[in-house]
């Protein structure tokens, strides 16, 4: 995953002058995502034909409950689709759920995580809000997620400043158009810098402070319609895994500040937090966060 982030996010010369082939030779890019392709391919044929031998194991009466993988192999061994499920099919939708899916919440889970750990006040916030909401059960589930209203709040603030996939995904003009007097014709290459949209001081108060208040009783939302804050992109491809990403990220992160208080290691001053991003095609962390839990016993609250 690391190295599939940088090549897909990565500069590359070639992309400049498209025309000049003989760049796209030089560069070894061509040569490099091409390593890369067969070695991906084979990991995910592997995970495809593990799962077909256990799913064999599996109806001969052992084996435990079904996966995504083994469910995606169920329905193309039934033929329940009105066209068929290929190999390469189910091989994409476990890259997504890689790569799409899990590279993005987890990143953005530790830049959460980097941001309370800057700003304890907001952390002792967050904590007091979800232990109040799950001390009665003593245990955080997806039950009353919905309650966490400022964990939610520093979700969606963290998205403004460190939208993961800072520059979308890139597109292709399918006609020609004007934009601010810039003439783009058909089949451009277009990036859209959502990082630097999301800092925009032309649309946000003191944009470069972390400030999850902001989004306490605002209608701004990152769904696609508020142009300022589009960390999922906007449009007809806009992510298709919002509903899911969204308690991917809050789970666990309910869970981490329930659990336990957290501490920078070997004495560390908040304001030394190193917060330098990675370049590529998501923002993560450059530096690990290295940080020290310290367990919370919940108390017994009669019901
Ligand atoms: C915090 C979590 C996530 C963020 C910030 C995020 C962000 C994005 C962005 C910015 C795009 C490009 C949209 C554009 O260019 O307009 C995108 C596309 C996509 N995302 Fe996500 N994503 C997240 C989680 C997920 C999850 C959980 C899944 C699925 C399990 C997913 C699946 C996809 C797919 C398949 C695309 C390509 C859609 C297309 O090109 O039509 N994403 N995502």
């Amino acid at each position: 995953m690391d190295e599939l982030v940088v090549l897909f996010g990565g500069f590359s010369v070639a992309d400049m002058y498209p025309s000049v082939k003989l760049l796209q030779v030089m560069s070894g890019m061509r040569r490099k995502l091409e390593k890369l392709h067969k070695r991906v391919d084979q990991i995910l044929e592997n995970i495809v034909n593990e799962h077909r031998e256990k799913k064999a194991k599996r109806e001969s009466g052992r084996g435990e409950a079904e996966d995504l993988v083994d469910v995606l192999l169920r329905v193309q061994k039934d033929g329940e689709l009105e066209f068929p499920l290929t190999n390469n099919n189910i091989k994409v939708v476990i890259l997504d759920i890689f790569s799409a899916g899990s590279e993005t919440s987890s990143g953005v889970i530790e830049w959460a995580m980097s941001e309370m750990l800057k700003n304890p006040e907001m952390m002792k916030m967050a904590q007091v809000e979800v232990r109040h909401v799950f001390d009665r059960k003593r245990n955080v589930d997806e039950t009353c997620l919905h309650e966490l209203k400022y964990l939610n709040s520093i979700i969606k603030e963290t998205l403004r400043l460190h939208p993961i996939v800072p520059l979308l995904l890139p597109r292709e003009s399918n006609e020609q158009c004007t934009i601010n007097g810039y003439e783009i014709p058909v089949k451009t290459k277009v990036i859209v810098n959502a990082w630097a949209i999301g800092r925009d001081p032309k649309h946000w108060n003191e944009a470069e402070k972390f400030d999850p208040e902001r989004f306490l009783n605002s209608a701004i939302d990152f769904k696609g319609a508020c142009f300022e804050y589009i960390p999922f992109g906007a449009g007809r491809r806009i992510c298709p895994g919002i509903a899911f990403a969204i308690p991917n990220i809050e789970l666990p992160l309910a869970q981490l500040l329930y659990r336990f208080d957290w501490k920078l290691l070997g004495g560390m001053k908040q304001e030394e937090l190193d917060m330098t991003e990675t370049f590529g095609l998501t923002a993560r962390r450059k530096n690990d966060l290295q940080v020290i839990p310290i367990p919370y016993h919940p108390p017994h609250v009669k019901e």
